[in-house]
């Protein structure tokens, strides 16, 4: 009964293969492809895989990629599920003014990181940091309500944006540095330091609402590159939006008694 989950981003589809569709389900396979290279997938990387039996993913990329990645399963007998955001679901209820906007893999990711949380102890606020194209930062109080989210540009967009508004700033990476002193450092350093100042604000935020430090959680591709730079001390977890569809599958295609 194997289980593959999707994660479509605006620059990457992550994919994971798992013996079952529950938490702690054994990893078969796993992989990530640039969204250019995502025509390959039935004849590369997927070709090898035990047809699935479940397919669940999170897209924020846009129809026109979904539909070339549907594609790409032609091969195998199985229609795949697409998470769209509700008002509640596996424990988590959603804050949003209309709740199917909010991006399935905040969602997705949120529902994750909750349940994460609750196996390692007594129920605490969070903050959930996902950096990918762009940042999410989202707040969930203790009885697992999303109350709101930050979203700001990835390193990447940050960078484009101000090579291309302005003469002078056409310069390679630099490095993370307190007092930069030169425009690479000075740019990427302003980059990383804008993440982390939304971040601890957004810390600071749910601190005085819920009356408890919260549970801070990252992911996403560029996750590690912020982690040394946080305020406080925050958790590193891979890919918090596998984590948040097995969860999902678990109710849906498991039979009530068998999870
Ligand atoms: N090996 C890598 N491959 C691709 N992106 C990487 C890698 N390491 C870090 N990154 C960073 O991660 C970001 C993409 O992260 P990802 O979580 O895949 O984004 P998304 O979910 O929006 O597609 C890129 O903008 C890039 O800055
Ligand atoms: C905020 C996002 C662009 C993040 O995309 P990503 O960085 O993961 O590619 C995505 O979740 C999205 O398109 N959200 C819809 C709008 C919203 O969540 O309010
Ligand atoms: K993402």
């Amino acid at each position: 009964m194997t289980f593959l989950a999707l994660d479509i981003g605006n620059t990457r589809l992550k994919w994971a293969q798992y013996a079952s569709p529950q938490p702690g389900a054994a990893l078969l396979a796993q992989g990530a492809e640039f969204l250019e290279n995502i025509d390959k997938l039935g004849d590369g990387a997927w070709r090898g895989l035990r047809p699935p039996r479940h397919v669940l993913g999170c897209v924020v990329a846009g129809d026109a990629v979904k539909r070339r990645v549907q594609e790409q399963m032609d091969a195998w007998d199985v229609v795949p599920q697409w998470v769209v955001s509700s008002e509640d679901e596996a424990g988590l209820r959603n804050g949003y003014d209309h709740p199917t906007r909010l991006g399935a893999d905040r969602w997705v990711a949120m529902i994750g990181a909750y349940h994460r949380m609750l196996a390692q102890g007594a129920p605490r606020p969070m903050v959930v940091v996902m950096v990918g194209t762009a940042v999410t930062v989202e707040a969930i109080d203790a009885e697992g309500k999303f109350l709101g989210g930050l979203i700001l540009p990835g390193h990447g967009i940050m960078l484009r944006a101000l090579e291309s508004g302005t003469a002078g700033l056409h310069v390679p990476t630099g490095e993370v540095r307190e007092f930069p002193t030169n425009t690479s450092d000075a740019l990427t350093s302003g980059g990383t330091y804008a993440i982390a100042g939304a971040v601890e604000r957004m810390v600071q935020h749910v601190s005085a609402h819920c009356g408890a430090e919260p549970k801070c959680v990252m992911t996403g591709g560029a996750g590690w590159k912020m982690a040394p730079s946080m305020t406080r001390p925050f958790e590193l977890v891979d890919n918090l939006i596998f984590d948040g569809l097995l969860q999902m599958a678990q109710g849906r295609y498991l039979p009530a008694g068998q999870a």
